[in-house]
């Protein structure tokens, strides 16, 4: 009477794998013919060092081609299916063979194999895109290690800040408020002029995206920066500081890290949803908190008569407030553009209102 070995089974919707429970087998006779598997070998099974041997016919229509692999402890089989579906059982009888067992080291059910499907899928696609992109542009790997280090270090700046403000915060209460410029105002002007490489990028064509929104993002927020703060002491121990600071990092801690999983063709569904969502309450809450700190520069700039113009040859000047009134109408237009612009990339990247993200 022949011994019969252990036989571990899975499957994907192509695909059967077969582990045969038998180590030390040398020449395994392994064919299949009329849909029926047919395995004899010598090796050491439960019964210890003999010959052993099994046939199964398949539930479906399988190629005769398999793949074997022999390892020192088991004989894997794979075996093709000829059409892709999910079997409820692998042999054609009903009743399942008593040698027959499931393999849990590669046990999927239905819903986790189409899953895996979709996601090979995936990864077969990328690589499909990155290959061509590469054909198409030879330098792309150097592009995007460079996006990859400009997003790290704004990532890094913006978080450095982030976590300061938090931790004096938390420490000091509203007295941070007063002194946020004196200690965060470094390490802003540094991201900040960092930033101004968001408007060369889409520039040279190295990021797809448009140069006037990032043009506006980055010449509004340096105004603001370099001219509001930077020349005025005054406003530099201004509660607006904070709020400004804080609503800048907000956004960045979250865009950054998004933008670097971008360089490396990964997409985290979480992270792009907030992405694409949290700027629709911050960008009006820093609009606004920017909008303050130009009013409250007005009369500073009047008094101390910076950046006011002489007309000549009359004897008058103009305030720079002048101009701060004009910004501000200009502000409502490039926050009205902007905001269109991120709507556009939310509705593109997350879907229109149908296929909104939970
Ligand atoms: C002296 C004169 C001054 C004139 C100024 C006029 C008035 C100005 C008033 C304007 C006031 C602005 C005030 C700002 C306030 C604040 O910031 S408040 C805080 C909240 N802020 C925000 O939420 C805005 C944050 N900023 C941005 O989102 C950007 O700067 C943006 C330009 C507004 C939008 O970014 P954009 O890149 O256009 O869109 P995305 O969808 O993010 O990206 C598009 C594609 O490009 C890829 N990409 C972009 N940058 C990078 C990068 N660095 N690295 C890698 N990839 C990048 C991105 O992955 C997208 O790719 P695809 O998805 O494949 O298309």
């Amino acid at each position: 009477m022949s011994l019969t070995p252990y036989v571990y089974w899975a499957q994907r919707h192509h695909e059967l794998y077969l582990r045969v429970e038998l180590s030390d087998v040398q020449n395994p006779d392994i064919t299949i013919a009329d849909n029926v598997l047919h395995f004899k070998a010598q090796g050491h099974g439960a019964k210890g060092v003999n010959t052993y041997e099994f046939s199964l016919e398949f539930f479906e229509p399988v190629n005769n081609k398999f793949v074997q692999k022999l390892t020192q402890r088991q004989v894997g089989i794979t075996v093709r299916k000829c059409k892709k579906d999910w079997w409820s059982r692998l042999t054609k009888q009903e009743r399942k063979p008593v040698f027959v067992a499931p393999d849990f080291d590669r046990w999927l059910d239905e819903s986790d194999a189409e899953m895996e499907l979709r996601k090979k899928e995936e990864e077969r696609i990328t690589k499909i895109r990155t290959e061509s992109k590469l054909r198409e542009d030879p330098f792309l790997y150097l592009k995007r290690g460079y996006l990859f280090m400009y997003n790290l270090v704004q990532f890094l700046g913006f978080s450095w800040i982030f976590v300061n403000m938090t931790v004096r915060l938390f420490i000091f209460g509203q007295d941070s408020f007063y002194d946020t410029f004196n200690t965060m105002a470094d390490m802003m002007y540094f991201c900040q002029i960092l930033a101004f490489l968001e408007i060369v990028n889409p520039l040279i064509g190295w990021v797809r995206t448009a140069v006037k929104p990032a043009l506006i993002q980055v010449l509004g927020r340096n105004f603001i920066l370099f001219v509001i703060f930077g020349q005025l002491n005054e406003m530099q121990t201004k509660g607006v500081v904070f709020f400004v600071f804080y609503l800048w990092s907000s956004i960045e801690i979250i865009r950054y890290p998004f933008y670097m999983l971008a360089c490396i063709d990964t997409d985290w569904k979480l992270l792009t949803w907030i992405r694409y969502t949290i700027w629709i309450p911050l960008y009006p809450l820093g609009t606004l908190a920017e909008a303050v700190s130009v009013i409250q520069a007005m009369p500073i700039f009047n008094e101390t008569g910076i950046f006011s113009i002489r007309v000549f040859p009359f004897e008058f000047t103009i305030s720079f407030s002048v101009f701060l009134n004009v910004y501000l109408v200009l502000t409502l237009f490039g926050v009205a553009i902007n905001f269109r612009h991120m709507y556009k990339q939310r509705r593109r990247r997350l879907g229109s209102k149908k296929r909104k993200m939970l």
